[in-house]
């Protein structure tokens, strides 16, 4: 086997995100659909037989080592092994915003606890890998699982779905959101009924919305008036608390006429909506 991989760690979008109600620890019942973009970080994973531990070739600005989801995912994997490990050097290639309600954190953490399993030949199964995961982040098990999925509880609870691949623009306006900061909004709305899953759902998701989008909206006029551009073209929407939005598109050229066109001086990308995450998908190959 070889001792260097580069796996893809995708973003994901929250096509519709629901808040159906309240924990008693506080944090928000979510009910959210939960799809994969053909387009994310790329995470390259080095054994250093050498070298015991784990390390990051290269910090990431603005998030000390020990608090980066990659190396906090590696030691948590590390803390299962029942035999010695080689030491790994990770590198990370960052194209997701932080903070972007796209999940690249969550998904680094994700990549590196499928990336290690695999290096390290711990054999773990992915309901592991996910329980794992879900004390790092509420967005990590579905990257572990990978496939689009309607997500339940604080979105662990995970039923697969096959919503349609359409093409996306993700904009990004320039400004960072706390996810905490809109969870904590008075005006947050909170009580949305709970949906079935139901077969008429998964072919649509545009009934749907974000819980997040008013709030956010009122408290960020950059993220108000990027929707509005976007909406000119067909249904766009917050992902989690943004900062991110998208819009979707039946092709790829039609996403690209409207990303041509976008307003001076917003940063995204065009990319693919995709149900089977292209980490497994890299990982199935490797097998
Ligand atoms: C909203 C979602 C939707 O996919 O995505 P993002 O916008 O972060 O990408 C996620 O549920 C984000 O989950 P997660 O990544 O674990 O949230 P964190 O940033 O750790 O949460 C910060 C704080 O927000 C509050 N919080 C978070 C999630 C939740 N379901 N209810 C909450 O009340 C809690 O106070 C928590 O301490
Ligand atoms: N490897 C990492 N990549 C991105 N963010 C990270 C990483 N490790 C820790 N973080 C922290 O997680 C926060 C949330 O990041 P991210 O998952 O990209 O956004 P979101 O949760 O909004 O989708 C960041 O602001 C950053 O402080």
């Amino acid at each position: 086997m070889s001792t260097s991989i580069t796996l893809p760690s995708p973003a994901k979008l929250n096509l519709f995100l629901h808040i159906v109600g309240r924990r008693p620890d506080g944090y928000h019942e979510l009910q959210t659909l939960f799809q994969f973009l053909d387009y994310g970080d790329d995470i390259t994973f080095t054994l250093t037989p050498d070298q015991p531990g784990v390390r990051l070739a290269e910090p990431v600005p603005g998030v000390a080592d020990e608090d980066n989801l990659i190396i906090r995912a590696a030691r948590a994997l590390e803390a299962r092994a029942t035999t010695t490990l080689p030491g790994v050097t990770i590198s990370l290639v960052k194209r997701l915003p932080m903070g972007g309600g796209l999940g690249g954190g969550s998904s680094n953490a994700a990549t590196t606890l499928l990336g290690l399993n695999y290096l390290w030949q711990m054999d773990l199964g992915l309901d592991e890998l996910a329980e794992i995961g879900l004390d790092l982040g509420a967005d990590v098990p579905v990257f572990v699982r990978g496939h689009a999925a309607f997500g339940e509880g604080v979105g662990e609870k995970l039923t697969p779905v096959n919503p349609p691949e359409d093409w996306f623009v993700v904009l990004k306006p320039s400004c960072d959101i706390n996810t905490g900061k809109i969870f904590s909004e008075e005006g947050l709305t909170r009580d949305t009924p709970k949906i079935k899953i139901a077969p008429a759902f998964e072919g649509d998701a545009s009934r749907y919305r974000n819980d997040c989008e008013d709030v956010v909206r009122k408290l960020y006029p950059e993220v108000n008036q990027s929707l509005e551009w976007l909406s000119q073209f067909g249904p766009a929407r917050l992902t989690g608390t943004g900062a991110c939005i998208f819009g979707r598109f039946p092709t790829e050229s039609a996403a690209r006429i409207i990303w041509e066109s976008k307003p001076s001086g917003i940063t995204g990308f065009v990319a693919k909506g995709v149900n089977v995450s292209p980490l497994h998908q890299k990982l199935t190959e490797l097998k």
